[in-house]
């Protein structure tokens, strides 16, 4: 269907209620129209994800109720075993996110699918770590993870604890595309799936464990637990299962955000709840310089990203980014278990195609192979699952330079719970060291060589935006960039037709003669194209300067392209 037959079948269907209809009737501009019915909501990187509101390319309860019956079709095809398993649900703080997991879960009532309901809001790494606690052959967090306040999503996760690759989300896609009409989307009541049990709520109990099983990854008790921590969990899910892991590790300065503590849907004093971004931090920052916190961490809304600000000798604030924080961890983690003699043999890393090789000269010298994988935690955390299967690597660490981190394979999944107490205790270790992760960062550079990287986001929303972000992949795939100064390009990986074993996907890396390299993909979970850009240098001025001029050809090539 058009997009305007699509809207026009929306107005007059009589299962869609008189509140949608109105929304759409008020739409004036036909653009506005397009952009709501020119296409459906797909699995992109992490599941489901648009601006809440009337229309397919929405999240809104019907295109919830339309995954969910999908989803709920691939369950029902494996048969009774299955559906007994269930799937585990949680969710997040933004506006629908309660309502659209009741939504999710009236619907698998409906078709006979068992369902374990968080009460309340979680993190979803631990909606990660509850799959594989209940043996659940699916879950799912209703989350638009660190998106602006006008989105919502929907992650869907398998049985392994991870989020569902191309094969499980191909089926899905398959039910949802027979189904001919959203009247034969199955709904249950909800007192009446809690009756007869198809819905149970969950809580207490799983916390209980997953923040004892978080504790147990903790490495040192050799470190400084007076650090001064200023803690923001950005409105968000983070708020009680971060603060609680850092008590009971025996943290005692912690101090909250108090206008970020509690769950606001709206993110009002903080705009984009992104702490990749570092306006994130401007009341974490405030307060930080007020109580003189050594070292300042956000989680964002679903508790699954994490960055830190770290305070230098001017005491200023000086941001850490998702490559930096990985390398550090990684650093950290395999200095301590080297010491204490605990590195497996088989032990692996796993990041993604655009993330820095820092860590990976690190974890070489540890003898600790590196393994990548497209971008997304879901491929990340795909690996620890092979391995459980294949026993080939012991999965010791995976991250991504978007502020992703896992430690172990208690989650499948990044986990800013993990993450932020192992930040914490890192930057305790090296205190009591009389250090700064600042330091640290310094010391690695000086014995593995100079990296720097920069990440460019350029956003282009609606379906003119995409069809621009894809003229500039046509442009770069039809005719690389050869030389940038005295950097020659010497190799090209399209990774739609590579041979590397990765599954098909739209990213382009150029490789230059002196071990710098870019790499340009559209975003799968915003309206973005990406450039990810490194350099090596044999100091930290190289090493920039180098970053600028790929950034300023690059970018004038982009801009070229209308
Ligand atoms: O670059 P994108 O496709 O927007 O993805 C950026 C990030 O989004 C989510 O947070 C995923 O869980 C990550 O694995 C991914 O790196």
């Amino acid at each position: 269907m058009e997009f305007l037959e699509k809207y026009n079948y929306w107005i007059e269907n009589e299962y869609f209620d008189e509140e949608t209809k109105k929304e759409l009737k008020s739409i004036t501009d036909e653009k506005e129209i397009e952009d709501r019915f020119y296409a459906d909501l797909t699995f992109g990187t992490a599941g489901l994800r648009g601006k809440i509101g009337a229309g397919t390319n929405r999240m809104n309860k019907y295109t919830i109720s339309l995954a969910t019956q999908g989803l709920a079709q691939v369950i029902v095809n494996r048969g009774k075993e299955a559906m007994d398993r269930g799937v585990a649900i949680a969710f997040d703080v933004r506006h629908f996110s309660d309502k659209f997991a009741e939504i999710a879960a009236q619907v698998l009532a409906a078709n006979g699918v068992k369902v374990y309901l968080f009460e309340g809001i979680r993190p979803t790494p631990e909606l990660s770590y509850t799959i594989r606690r209940l043996n659940t052959i699916s879950g799912i967090v209703v989350t638009a993870s660190h998106n602006p306040r006008d989105y919502n999503g929907y992650k869907v996760y398998w049985e392994d604890g991870s989020q569902i690759l191309d094969d499980v989300a191909g089926e899905i896609l398959s039910e949802i595309n027979k189904i001919q009409d959203f009247s034969e989307i199955k709904l249950m009541d909800l007192n009446e799936a809690i009756e007869r049990k198809y819905i149970n709520y969950v809580g207490k109990e799983i916390d209980d464990e997953y923040i004892e099983k978080v504790k147990n990854l903790a490495l040192n008790e050799d470190i400084d637990k007076g650090i001064k921590i200023v803690y923001t969990p950005l409105n968000g899910t983070g708020n009680k299962p971060v603060r609680r892991v850092l008590k009971e590790r025996g943290f005692n300065n912690i101090i909250v955000v108090p206008e970020q503590e509690n769950p606001d849907p709206d993110f009002t004093t903080v705009g984009y709840p992104n702490p990749e971004d570092v306006k994130a931090f401007n009341y974490a920052v405030k307060l930080g310089k007020e109580k003189e916190a050594d070292i300042l961490i956000a989680t964002d809304p679903d508790c699954d990203r994490v960055a830190c600000m770290v305070k230098n000798d001017n005491e200023e604030y000086v941001f850490i980014n998702g490559n930096k924080t990985g390398a550090l961890l990684i650093n950290y983690i395999l200095t301590t278990r080297n010491r204490d003699n605990t590195i497996p043999k088989d032990g692996v890393i796993v990041k993604s195609i655009v993330t820095g090789d820092l860590s990976k000269a690190i974890a070489e010298s540890y003898g600790v192979e590196t393994i990548e994988t497209l971008t997304g935690f879901k491929h990340i955390c795909g690996k620890a699952n092979e391995f459980d299967k294949t026993k080939e690597h012991t999965f010791i660490f995976g991250y991504e330079e978007s502020i992703g981190y896992v430690y172990d394979t208690i989650v499948r999944d990044k986990d800013a719970v993990i993450s932020s107490m192992l930040i914490a205790e890192m930057a305790a270790f090296y205190k009591k060291h009389g250090k700064t992760l600042l330091d640290e960062l310094e010391a690695i550079y000086k014995q593995y060589g100079y990296y720097d990287e920069k990440l460019i986001s350029i956003v282009l929303e609606g379906l003119e935006g995409s069809r621009r972000i894809g003229r500039m992949m046509d442009s770069f795939r039809e005719s690389p960039i050869d030389k940038i100064e005295d950097m020659k390009l010497i190799k090209v990986i399209d990774y739609l037709n590579d041979e590397t074993g990765n599954p098909k996907s739209n990213v382009l890396k150029y490789y230059f003669d002196d071990g710098s390299w870019y790499a340009i993909r559209p975003s799968g979970t915003e309206p973005k194209i990406k450039i990810y850009i490194y350099s090596k240098g044999g100091n930290k001025e190289e090493a920039e300067s180098k970053i600028q001029s790929i950034e300023s050809t690059v970018i004038s090539r982009i801009d070229s392209i209308k």
